[in-house]
């Protein structure tokens, strides 16, 4: 664990730096785009733009040694308890590749493959029969992945299935989707590990009655008991394992639409992509490794210059629901306030993740990043070869992009203080050679392990949740007083609900 010297020296590099204007940096370094810049397979990322020094650097790779990153990172992929409040090991890396050495490594992996042999067979099955609509049903983790590469990896859809995503607990989501389906031509997939999950389980009973039965449904779970009881075969239970967490589930099973909207062959390089990654985090030393970079500049940015937030804009359309996906990865994996062994962090975690797509985004909250008060750091992403022939798009996306990296970073001086740009905004730049589902994986992956470098560091479990816990309990206790004519004990809860009675 670190100790507060650590942090106070970490804090006293950050003092120094917030006073020393970024362009001031970049003289005094004049090969930094170069220094400051790594090449993963498809990826070309350039932190040139973060607020750093070497002295600054050297004192956050001894974070990383004091906290025992290296360790901690065999630990992750070898199959370690890393998240001892639930007696866990974390082995999303164990469902696309074999990076990890232990034996919990090697059996979850051999479980995954098996797996995907059985989402292989039920694929070839449904692209046999009459369906042509997809309906996955599912939240949080269980959604918001394969919602993304769906989406993001459009292009590559073999035409054989549409996928649709049913997530909301709102009537209104499963009203307005079910409209334009066929129930003759439509099959379900419910996605829950815990098969508990109060959204989950509501839309699944809309679809199972839409559909007449559950003769098309199939589950994604761990636990196959409550899918039975459901009422969906066992034979169309594929598996979900306890040493997989949902927000970093997409590689399993719980892909299966991402499967049937791209293939077998797409789902395997999405696959291959990550395990890419995986491969080059555990091996690369921290002072070449992408992850390591990323998570010790969010720990940089959080604990030495004090940013309480940190926006993801991806220059590219298709990856408009990446700020929603990373937005469950970093804040239900970093949002924790004590440590592993149950003290406080001495510093702050978690920051708020946000952001949306350029161009877009440019239009609505860029004039906060450029003159707000706070400073806010960005990831921004962009991609250099599109899948489409617009070139003159392509090309205003594109000086669009590196025009506010450059901007945010360098300002600009002006008499007028209301035109004044401050600059001094910290911000790394991610350059995709193309989107497709190999760089999708590897990219997601990097995310992953940015963020679990970040836990290492605060000395957090970034694989449990327990914070979710008491808003579902408190939710189950009131039901009886919103269907019916319970009281609740809380006397603003009680009020709450006696002006919806009033209104109904
Ligand atoms: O897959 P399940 O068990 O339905 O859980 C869905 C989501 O709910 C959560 O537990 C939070 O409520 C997430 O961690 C998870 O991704």
């Amino acid at each position: 664990m670190l100790s507060a010297a650590h942090w106070q020296q970490l804090r006293q590099h950050g003092d120094r730096l917030a006073a020393t204007p970024l362009s001031a940096l970049m003289a005094a370094e004049p090969a930094r785009a170069g220094t400051w810049a790594l090449r993963v397979g498809p990826i070309h990322a350039s932190f040139a733009r973060q607020r750093i020094d070497d002295a600054a650097w050297g004192q956050l790779q001894s974070l990383a040694t004091g906290a025992g990153l290296a360790k901690a990172l065999a630990a992750l992929f070898d199959g370690e308890i890393v998240n001892p409040t639930e007696g866990r090991p974390a082995l999303h890396s164990a469902l696309r590749g074999d990076v990890g050495r232990g034996e919990p490594a090697r059996a979850a992996a051999a479980e995954a493959r098996a797996g995907r042999e059985r989402v292989d067979a039920l694929h070839a099955a449904l692209a046999q029969g009459p369906v042509t609509d997809i309906v996955s049903v599912g939240i949080g983790g269980s959604d918001l992945g394969p919602r993304l590469a769906v989406d993001a990896l459009r292009d590559f859809h073999d035409g054989r299935f549409r996928v649709h995503f049913l997530t909301n607990v709102d009537g209104s989501a499963a009203r307005h989707l079910l409209a334009d389906l066929d129930p003759g031509r439509t099959a379900g997939i419910l996605v829950s590990k815990s098969f508990g999950t109060q959204e989950t389980l509501l839309n699944g009973g809309i679809l199972r009655d839409w559909l007449g039965g559950s003769e098309r449904l199939y589950a994604v779970s761990a636990n196959v008991a409550r899918a039975e009881a459901f009422g969906i075969a066992p034979d169309r239970v594929l598996p979900m394992w306890d040493w997989v967490g949902g927000r970093y589930s997409l590689w399993s099973a719980v892909g299966f639409a991402l499967q049937l909207a791209i293939g077998h062959d797409g789902f395997a390089r999405l696959l291959e992509g990550a395990a890419m990654m995986d491969q080059h985090v555990r091996e690369a030393p921290p002072a070449r490794n992408l992850a390591a970079w990323h998570g010790l500049f969010a720990v940089w940015n959080r604990n030495a210059l004090g940013a309480a937030s940190h926006a993801v804009m991806p220059y590219d359309q298709r990856l408009a629901l990446l700020p929603g996906f990373l937005q469950q990865l970093v804040m239900e994996s970093l949002g924790k306030s004590v440590r592993l062994d149950g003290s406080p962090v001495p510093v702050h975690t978690v920051p708020v993740l946000w952001g949306g797509a350029g161009t877009n985004a440019q239009h609505s909250f860029f004039q906060a990043l450029h003159q707000g008060t706070d400073i806010l750091p960005a990831d921004f992403i962009g991609v250099v070869r599109p899948a489409h022939g617009f070139d003159d798009n392509h090309h205003a996306l594109l000086a669009n992009l590196l025009a506010q990296s450059e901007a945010l970073a360098n300002g600009a001086p002006s008499d007028d203080p209301h035109k004044r740009y401050p600059g001094g905004r910290p911000n790394t730049l991610f350059l995709l050679d193309e989107l497709n589902p190999y760089s999708l994986g590897a990219l997601l992956a990097m995310y992953e392990h940015s963020v679990y470098v970040q836990s290492v560091l605060w000395g957090i479990n970034a694989f449990d949740q327990w914070g979710v816990e008491l808003g579902k309990k408190i939710a189950g206790e009131l039901l009886p007083a919103v269907a019916g004519d319970a009281e609740p004990s809380d006397p603003v809860t009680r009020a709450l609900i006696a002006e919806i009675r009033s209104r109904r």
